[in-house]
């Protein structure tokens, strides 16, 4: 049988005396779309980078210590074929200020360097996945010159370029117009069914999780609730992860 995209076993991190995630553990079978939610500083965005093989601390605070297990595709994160997964960064604090052109932002996905000559195969294969995401026309434009919503198409183009199996995306839509944020599901939804790809994808918009993700994890921490969102994002998890529950997310639960 084959091995599940993702498994997580007992795993922790800790950044010096800051226990970053506690004992998660939980399994992804491939062609699920699950979206990650939680609180601010809940370890969100490190469980995503744990599964790119890049858990290890600044030291501000002191060593890392990570124990447990992770499995992507049945490969420790660090010996994953590279290629199979694609990551898409938050975007929002990103300095612009690099003199780069998207175009080359999308072939630095091929590549572990930056690409200083970019070959006639790869422009065609950059101007393809570009138009796939509706982004073809800023292929030549200079970084510092997109607004957010531009920025993260290109790179949600750059983390497709080689058609991963597994897609990391953290907070896809944050800064993105509605047109844009609709535009961006039809895309990941479109890519999902041509390649059977597996999505994990980090959200504060529990709607957006509520109607694309197959299923829902709820973190703080420690796995608070993972399973089909109507079962997850309900009253009693969600406020065991945040807190409270704020007047807006009633009227998005529909009272449950
Ligand atoms: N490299 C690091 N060194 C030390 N502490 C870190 C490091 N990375 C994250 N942390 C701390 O771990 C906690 C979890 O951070 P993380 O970025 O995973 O949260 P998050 O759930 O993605 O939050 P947000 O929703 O605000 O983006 C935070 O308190 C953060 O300050």
């Amino acid at each position: 049988m084959a091995a599940p995209a993702v498994e997580i076993e007992q795993y922790s991190v800790r950044f010096g005396e800051f226990q970053a995630l506690q004992e998660v553990s939980l399994e992804v079978p491939e062609g699920a779309f699950v979206a990650m939610v939680g609180p601010n500083g809940a370890g969100k965005s490190t469980l995503l980078k744990a599964l790119l093989g890049l858990e290890r601390g600044s030291m501000r605070d002191g060593p890392t210590r990570v124990t447990g297990r992770i499995r992507v595709f049945g490969h420790p994160p660090r010996e994953v074929p590279p290629g199979w997964v694609g990551y898409v960064p938050q975007v929002k604090g990103f300095d612009r200020s690099f003199p780069a052109l998207a175009i080359e932002v999308v072939v630095s996905g091929l590549r572990r360097h930056w690409p200083f000559r970019i070959g006639r195969e790869e422009r065609r294969q950059a101007s393809e996945v570009l138009e796939k995401v509706g982004a073809l026309h800023l292929a030549s434009r200079r970084l510092g010159g997109l607004s957010g919503g531009e920025l993260q198409r290109v790179y949600l183009a750059r983390s497709l370029i080689r058609q991963p199996r597994l897609l990391l995306l953290d907070e896809p839509a944050t800064g993105v117009d509605v047109v844009g944020e609709a535009d961006l599901y039809r895309h990941l939804e479109a890519y999902q069914a041509e390649r059977g790809a597996t999505i994990l994808m980090i959200t504060h918009d529990w709607e957006a999780a509520q109607h694309h993700a197959s299923a829902v994890l709820v973190l703080n921490r420690r796995v608070v609730g993972y399973g089909p969102p109507e079962k997850v994002l309900c009253h009693e998890c969600l406020s065991q992860a945040f807190g409270h529950v704020g007047h807006a997310h009633q009227v998005v639960l529909g009272g449950r």
